[in-house]
């Protein structure tokens, strides 16, 4: 579903230009759940973003459910964005000026999938009925987090990628977080490569990468 193959970055720096991937290949399938580690700097978040249409791979091939993301301009990124892609970033990124219901139904609706039961299933699911009429600032952190990962599942995407996403959490919240990601990523079919430096929530994904030097090991 999702194949990348050779992807190179590599950013210019003060110190000279840097290689952050170094002819990475990786595929995700449907319903897959994938860890991505490696230390700091090795260019997880990067490689997030080049998969994610968030930036551009220097040189490589990305395809998408048959579609070649890495030729796409701005305007064909964003759409592939809006249409096949989930997000749930550190910074949740959620709309402040949107209520809980319109944040996950904003999404679905730009994915061109509305399914007014889905989204009821999965503010059930997310613990967040009763709080469909806050705002993102009058919910806590935890409940923020439930709203990122809904809006990233609301409209039902082909990928689903997360960067550390439950790591503004305790220990079990971010287990149970993690655990609800997992079931609604299932159901969804979508494939999931979620990027973590904790073992224990790799251990629980699918299958394990490593990134090191600019290689996937
Ligand atoms: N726009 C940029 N310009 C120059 N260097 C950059 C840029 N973005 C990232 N880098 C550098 O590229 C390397 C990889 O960064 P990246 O954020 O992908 O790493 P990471 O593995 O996600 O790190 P972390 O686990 O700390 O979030 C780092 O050395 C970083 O400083």
């Amino acid at each position: 579903m999702l194949d990348a193959t050779d992807l190179t970055k590599t950013y210019d720096t003060a110190d000279g230009p840097l290689t952050v991937l170094d002819h990475v290949s990786l595929s995700v399938s449907r319903g897959e759940s994938v860890a991505l580690t490696g230390e700091s700097g090795s260019g997880k978040s990067t490689l997030l973003h080049c998969l994610g249409c968030l930036d551009s791979p220097d040189s490589g091939e990305i395809i998408l459910d048959g579609q070649a993301l890495h030729g796409l301009g701005e305007s064909g990124r964003a759409e592939v964005r809006r249409h096949q892609i989930g997000v749930v970033f550190q910074s949740l990124n959620l709309i402040p000026s949107l209520t809980v219901r319109q944040n996950l139904s904003f999404q679905a609706r730009l994915a061109g999938r509305v399914d007014e039961d889905w989204l009821a299933a999965l503010t059930d699911r997310l613990g967040l009925a009763g709080l469909e009429d806050r705002y993102p600032e009058q919910l806590s952190g935890g409940q923020q987090q439930r709203v990122a990962i809904g809006r990233a599942v609301a409209g039902r995407p082909a990928l689903v990628l997360a960067d550390e996403p439950t790591g503004n959490l305790d220990e079990d919240t971010a287990d149970r977080v993690l655990t609800l990601l997992l079931d609604l990523v299932r159901e969804t079919g979508a494939g999931f490569l979620m990027v973590t430096h904790s073992p224990r929530h790799a251990a629980r994904m699918g299958r394990q990468l490593h990134l090191e030097a600019g290689r996937i090991t």
